[in-house]
């Protein structure tokens, strides 16, 4: 059964508390006397929008090791089912990668260890422009923002170069290690994908760069939120790389949108969550769609996630993969732009389903 989602027409009353730009959402979601939202963190639902239930979907699963080590066929397969993950959904759950299980958790509690450093300590790390290489805040982006969301971040360029905050002590050697193997998932996927699409397994390495690709590293806290039907930690969005591989504590809260309905992800044990984003949708002239995925809030529990957004180089001028167009059945439907462009406008500004997409797609004419 389908559920609706909160609308914002019924808002019961949220407290005056306005809290500066800067108050992190740690801070404020520990106010003693926090029982109503403050007023700019009302957001508002599209109440067409419902929430698929557990029964009516299940989310697909790629076996990362039929594609490194499988017989030809087995990795034929696996080539086939990123394909139909990629078509269908855009979404799927990562088993088997080899990664180790301890180093994902021992990420997510070094993680929890960054965000309860001190509000000075943090502040070190602020940084202001969208492409510096260390940015810690909250909400998205406040100085666009009307309405702020449930979240606090850490932003980090891991790739090319290595960039990390010196505290807590051992995160910066535990992440390298940890950006250097996600990476590697990312990339295999990359060429089984590439493969997927019916060029070469290392066309799309070579046309975009990946060798000094883009990977940085998103840390996202959710606090316990006293009305979660009426916040948002994260909007509706999609992710403007390639591939973005994500892990979680055991708290729920990422939300894909399939068919035209929200579905909450209950991870496997130990997967990798992955999402396409815009720069696959340009690539693949629209064959693959990013995925707009949002992340809920709960009343009980702090949810974290760590997010690992993988992309071109940045000076890379992106355009649909010329080996998949044709002038007649399938011109180019997006114009070329500089990632680093793409990125920056999607960065420093709101963000907003698939916004960013719109400035590069080609605007067919209507006869
Ligand atoms: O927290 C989540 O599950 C989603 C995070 C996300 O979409 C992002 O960081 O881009
Ligand atoms: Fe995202």
């Amino acid at each position: 059964m389908a559920t609706t989602a909160p609308t914002t027409t019924q808002l019961p009353p949220t407290s005056d508390v306005q809290p500066s730009k800067m108050t992190s959402i740690k801070t404020l979601a520990k106010s003693p006397d926090l029982k109503t939202i403050p007023s700019n963190y009302a957001y508002s639902t599209n109440p067409d929008e419902t929430t698929a239930s557990d029964q009516e979907v299940s989310v697909p699963i790629i076996d990362f090791s039929l594609l490194t080590s499988g017989t030809p066929e087995q990795r034929s397969k696996a080539i086939q089912d990123l394909n139909k993950a990629c078509q269908d959904w855009g979404f799927f759950m990562v088993v088997n990668h080899g990664v180790p299980e301890a180093l994902m958790k021992a990420m997510i509690n070094a993680s929890d260890e960054f965000f309860n450093l001190s509000k000075e300590e943090k502040q070190e790390f602020a940084g202001k422009y969208v492409l510096d290489p260390i940015r810690c805040g909250t909400s998205f982006n406040p100085s666009k923002e009307k309405v702020f969301f449930w979240r606090d971040f850490l932003k980090v360029i891991v790739h090319p170069e290595f960039h990390f905050p010196n505290k807590p002590i051992g995160f910066s050697e535990l992440s390298s290690e940890y950006c250097k193997r996600t990476r590697k998932v990312a990339r295999e996927l990359l060429k089984g994908i590439s493969e997927s699409l019916g060029v070469d397994n290392n066309y799309m390495e070579k046309t975009l760069n990946l060798d000094s690709g883009l990977q940085i590293f998103i840390l996202n806290l959710y606090p316990p939120c006293p009305q979660p039907e009426l916040a948002m930690g994260l909007p509706p969005h999609s992710d403007h790389g390639l591939l973005t591989l994500l892990i979680q504590n055991e708290v729920p809260g990422l939300q894909v949108q399939h068919n035209g309905k929200w579905v909450t992800v209950n991870p496997l044990p130990n997967s990798f969550l992955v999402n396409t984003a815009d720069h696959l949708e340009i690539f693949s002239n629209g064959k693959y769609k990013s995925v707009v995925h949002r992340a809920v809030v709960n009343n009980r529990l702090t949810r974290m996630s760590l997010a690992m957004a993988h992309g071109p180089s940045l000076e890379t001028t992106v355009s649909p993969a010329s080996n998949l167009l044709d002038s007649e059945n399938n011109p180019p439907a997006y114009i070329p732009m500089k990632y680093k462009q793409y990125l920056e406008l999607q960065q420093g500004n709101q963000l907003d389903r698939k916004s960013c997409l719109g400035r590069v797609r080609v605007r067919v004419q209507s006869e």
